[in-house]
């Protein structure tokens, strides 16, 4: 990996703050692609070592620089940790902004990998992942940064 996408790859502070700092002038959105409940991929569930068919609260988005995505992300959350957190009603706010204003906010480690978003079609050069955890509240965050990033800030293709 150039040293340039470890900047963006290794960072464990929010990445919309990154973005947003990063795209200047350019008008930072959250495009929300789809919320709902359903079944987590079998990676997701082993990840958060959850029963293979167990529901969860499933929320993709694109995080948009002059509406175009920069990088896409899937979170999943077990049902379980959410205690009347509405994360339905996040819509369009960023789920960064609210996590990273959470008291003993724990983040696990990240793991780096060259997958495609499986829900997204534009194809991009890095993903990664990790679990981010306060309290009960648990969340495995996965983001998908995408090729359109690198042309926009001028960075290596990988
Ligand atoms: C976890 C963060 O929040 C970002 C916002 C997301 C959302 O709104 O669904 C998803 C992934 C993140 O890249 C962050 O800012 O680091």
């Amino acid at each position: 990996m150039s040293a340039a996408w470890w900047q963006w790859v290794a960072s464990r502070d929010s990445l919309t703050a990154r973005l947003v700092s990063a795209g200047g002038q350019r008008a930072f959105r959250v495009r929300l692609l789809d919320q709902r409940l359903g079944r987590p991929r079998r990676d997701e569930a082993l990840a958060l070592g959850l029963p293979p068919a167990r529901h969860a609260w499933l929320r993709e988005v694109a995080l948009c620089l002059d509406e175009r995505p920069w990088v896409v992300a899937r979170s999943v959350v077990p049902l379980s940790g959410l205690h009347g957190q509405r994360l339905d009603r996040l819509g369009e706010r960023s789920l960064g902004s609210w996590l990273f204003r959470q008291p003993d906010l724990e983040r696990g480690p990240l793991e780096v990998s060259a997958d495609p978003a499986p829900f997204h079609a534009a194809s991009g050069p890095w993903a990664r992942r990790s679990l981010f955890r306060h309290r009960r509240f648990a969340v495995l965050v996965q983001e998908f940064f995408l090729d359109r990033m690198a042309d926009d800030l001028g960075l290596p293709s990988r």
